[in-house]
């Protein structure tokens, strides 16, 4: 029987040659990656142990990103214990060099690996081929100390691109609209897989954006099928794919979508749902008090480049404050380098550190009571962002810039 390219993955970690959906399989991981928001929780769990050990170091990645720097003395003792954690027991450990996910696709994940992180957004590796997927510290600490977890296996939803975005609409956009078509639970513990000739016009920025944000409409991961981009993309970042799996022409799907690309316009997810999608055009003049541009959905130097080439000789419009939040300090340097942390700089913008940031809403540019904030993170949940009683709509870079500009949602032709 012909699998999917989520069974191959799976029947390869678990040594087996074949695995069908609702199986459940033991499976060696190649990859564990942890960040700030439950580190601590792990140690303490791991400090209880009876026979407390770690299976393979080399799998372990820790990343301090969403509160740098540290915003408090309580984040102070969480970090400082996952340091000198990560220090006696020799774990790579990256502190300041940005969101977790970016800096995994910058250095780590490879074709046809299975990796598990604790945090949901782990479904972005899909991007390049690999099974990536959120667990809880507890799911973490088993795969820390055995180096293998468990797997039930999942259906797969097919997505089938075709066409070319036009120009003016993002990667953001095409996965806004397939979240707003399937629902928050449309792909509740399934793989969304993207496949087709329209792949070939996404790049790894946009790649990792629509794999990112998968997770929103529950899926277990996203994977995209392996092609000369993703090969070209491990090239240049020094790796090479374990495996390069794609779909077997006679593989099981739950359902199969056909995306046109052209069909996609600019698009808005409004309070307090990220599938309460709508055309931006139909949230025009809403006023907005912040902008964020920045988390791992879309804080890439083609993300940046985007904004920059909108607001270059404009300003941020008064009263609103723009934030602009490279997501690793690759992204950072490069943006150096081309000028545009200048011109964000002269158009008024406030340019931060690589971190979760507004994204997070836990540590900087937090938004008060009745304050509506458009932004490139990848939640607009009540309170996200800041404030219980506040406003998080979400959209592409061009879009977020483009209302900075404004003081009020807008889209970029409109400027
Ligand atoms: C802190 C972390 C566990 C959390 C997640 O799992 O996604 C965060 O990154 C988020 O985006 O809400
Ligand atoms: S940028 Fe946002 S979505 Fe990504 S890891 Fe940080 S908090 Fe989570």
């Amino acid at each position: 029987m012909g699998m999917t390219i989520a069974e191959k993955i799976i029947a390869a970690a678990a040594g087996v040659n074949e695995v069908k959906p609702g199986d459940i399989h033991t499976v060696e991981l190649d990859r564990l990656m942890s960040n700030d928001g439950t580190t601590h929780l792990t140690i303490d769990m791991y400090n209880k142990l009876k026979n407390p050990h770690i299976a393979d170091v080399n799998k372990l990645v820790w990343i301090v990103d969403h509160n740098v720097p540290c915003d408090s003395v309580k984040t102070a003792a969480s970090h400082k214990k996952m340091r000198d954690f990560a220090k006696e027991h020799g774990i790579k450990f990256y502190e300041g060099a940005g969101v977790c996910h970016q800096v995994m696709m910058e250095n780590h994940v490879t074709s046809g690996e299975l990796i598990f992180g604790a945090d949901s957004h782990t479904c972005a590796y899909g991007a390049v081929g690999a099974f990536g997927t959120g667990v809880g510290c507890t799911d973490y600490l088993y795969a820390m100390v055995t180096g293998k977890s468990w797997l039930l296996v999942p259906e797969t939803l097919r997505f089938n691109l075709k066409g070319k975005l036009k120009d003016g609409v993002y990667a953001r956009d095409l996965i806004l609209t397939i979240i707003g078509k399937i629902g928050a639970n449309g792909a509740n513990y399934m793989a969304m897989e993207f496949g087709g000739e329209g792949l070939k016009t996404l790049n790894m920025s946009d790649r990792i954006s629509i794999c990112n944000l998968c997770v929103e409409a529950g899926a277990k991961t996203a994977l995209m099928e392996v092609d000369d981009i993703t090969i070209d993309y491990l090239k240049e970042h020094g790796r090479k794919p374990k495996h390069s799996f794609s779909s077997d022409a006679d593989a099981k799907f739950a359902k199969v979508y056909d995306i046109n690309l052209d069909e996609i316009e600019p698009i808005v997810a409004k309070p307090h749902f990220v599938d309460s999608v709508v055309p931006a055009k139909e949230c025009l003049g809403t006023h907005i008090d912040e902008a964020f541009l920045g988390s791992c959905n879309n804080g890439r130097i083609e993300d940046l480049r985007v904004g920059a080439e909108l607001i270059k000789g404009k300003k941020v419009a008064p009263l609103v404050r723009f934030l602009v939040v490279p997501a690793s300090a690759a992204v950072y340097e490069q943006a150096l380098k081309e000028g545009i942390i200048d011109t964000f700089m002269e158009s008024g913008a406030i340019v931060m550190n690589p971190n979760c940031s507004v994204c997070w809403g836990s540590c900087q540019g937090v938004i008060g009571e009745n304050e509506v904030l458009i932004s490139t993170g990848t939640r607009n949940f009540k309170g996200r962002a800041g404030h219980k009683d506040s406003f998080i709509y979400l959209a592409s870079a061009a879009t977020v810039t483009a209302s900075a500009i404004k003081g009020e949602i807008t889209t970029a032709d409109l400027l």
